[in-house]
């Protein structure tokens, strides 16, 4: 099927952030303000600290020994968040990843207005989600890029990519491609979920890579450089690329800081899979603060089901469960009606819910 048309959303144009850090400000701009959520610093939290899975046990595991899949279950279940180690990405992709998206954000803006959003399209240089000019921003600026399948990526967008990230982000996607479907894989077996209905929702799922950078903050109790949100994808891989902490996750009503573990990757159930599960699995908001001192940079890759596909509910599931407890939608039409509101928690996923 040719896709190439497709056009997944807009988002209103934004300045830069990065470039608004740069002036010698000591208040934030009003826009930037969110009244209503004092945060605490990282260091305020107590940290209960997230599991640790390991992806190479997981996989090497025989079918009667099964404590590492009891440890996913367990972690997709209570925590939707958890660390991915021994994921067999290697250290030098890892390495060179990196630094091609820190030279990315670290280009003159002539260049990087090049690689802008466009007003028709939300993929490149921007913010996403911007509806109107009253909402609060972000204090991050992000790209955003559709890297699979082949046939709906922005051509162009890709081409005017530096040569030398473009060809890490193609190794990149790959990787971030094996790793998701070797744990989806494995979540489908924790659920029962027949295997035949698990690999045709996500051989060839949609993929997109979101790359994040927070700039320090002369006010960063007023600011966030994410708002409270849960991913609308089935899984979230995040590469967090320095030392800054800045993830928060909410567990049990608290906000708790995920701080960077070197050599893991954090990953985490999105809203897509809380539907396939019919609930057993639920996505968690989670958001990002920001700092005075430090800048942070993180890349999340989202995977989510094949275009073509029907989100709903997984019948091998709802057999065993019971009661379908969201609708059944095109996954084009889901995608489409998420990019066209203002990130709000959980709210998306609640207007999938069935009454
Ligand atoms: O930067 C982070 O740690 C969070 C990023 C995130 O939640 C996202 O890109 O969806
Ligand atoms: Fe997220």
């Amino acid at each position: 099927m040719e896709n190439h048309k497709i056009n997944f959303g807009r988002s209103l144009i934004v300045p830069s952030v990065q470039e608004l850090a740069k002036q010698p400000i000591t208040k934030i701009p009003h826009r930037y303000v969110h009244h209503d959520d004092h945060h605490p610093a990282p260091d305020d939290d107590p940290l209960p600290s997230l599991p640790v899975i390991d992806l190479h046990s997981l996989l090497a595991q025989a079918s009667d020994s099964c404590s590492e899949l009891n440890k996913l279950h367990t972690a997709s279940t209570h925590w939707g968040f958890f660390q991915v180690i021994n994921h067999g990405i290697s250290e030098s992709l890892l390495e060179d990843f990196k630094r091609e998206v820190l030279n990315m954000f670290k280009l003159p803006m002539e260049d990087k207005l090049k690689l802008w959003q466009e007003e028709d399209n939300h993929e490149g240089f921007g913010q996403l989600f911007v509806v109107s000019e009253e909402q609060k921003l972000d204090w991050s600026d992000m790209f955003y890029i559709t890297t699979l399948p082949h046939n709906i990526r922005q051509s162009q967008l890709f081409q005017k990519l530096p040569l030398i990230l473009r060809e890490k982000l193609e190794a990149y996607s790959m990787e971030m491609k094996r790793v998701a479907m070797a744990i989806l894989g494995q979540m489908g077996k924790a659920l029962g979920m027949d295997i035949e209905e698990m690999s045709e929702l996500f051989q060839d799922g949609f993929q997109s890579v979101r790359m994040n950078y927070y700039p320090p903050c002369p006010q960063p109790d007023m600011a966030l450089g994410f708002s409270p949100h849960s991913d609308a994808d089935a899984l979230t891989i995040l590469y967090q690329l320095n030392d800054t902490a800045g993830l928060q996750i909410r567990k049990d009503g608290k906000w708790v800081t995920v701080k960077p573990q070197p050599g893991a990757l954090v990953v985490n159930v999105g809203d897509i899979m809380e539907i396939v599960t019919n609930g057993v699995y639920k996505s968690v908001e989670h958001r990002a603060i920001v700092n005075s001192n430090n800048e942070r940079m993180s890349v999340a890759t989202f995977y989510s089901s094949s275009m073509g596909t029907e989100l709903g509910p997984a019948r091998s599931l709802v057999a065993q469960h019971g009661a379908t407890k969201f609708r059944r939608v095109p996954l084009e039409t889901y995608l489409k009606e998420f990019f066209a509101r203002k990130l709000d928690g959980k709210s998306y996923l609640d207007f999938m819910k069935l009454d």
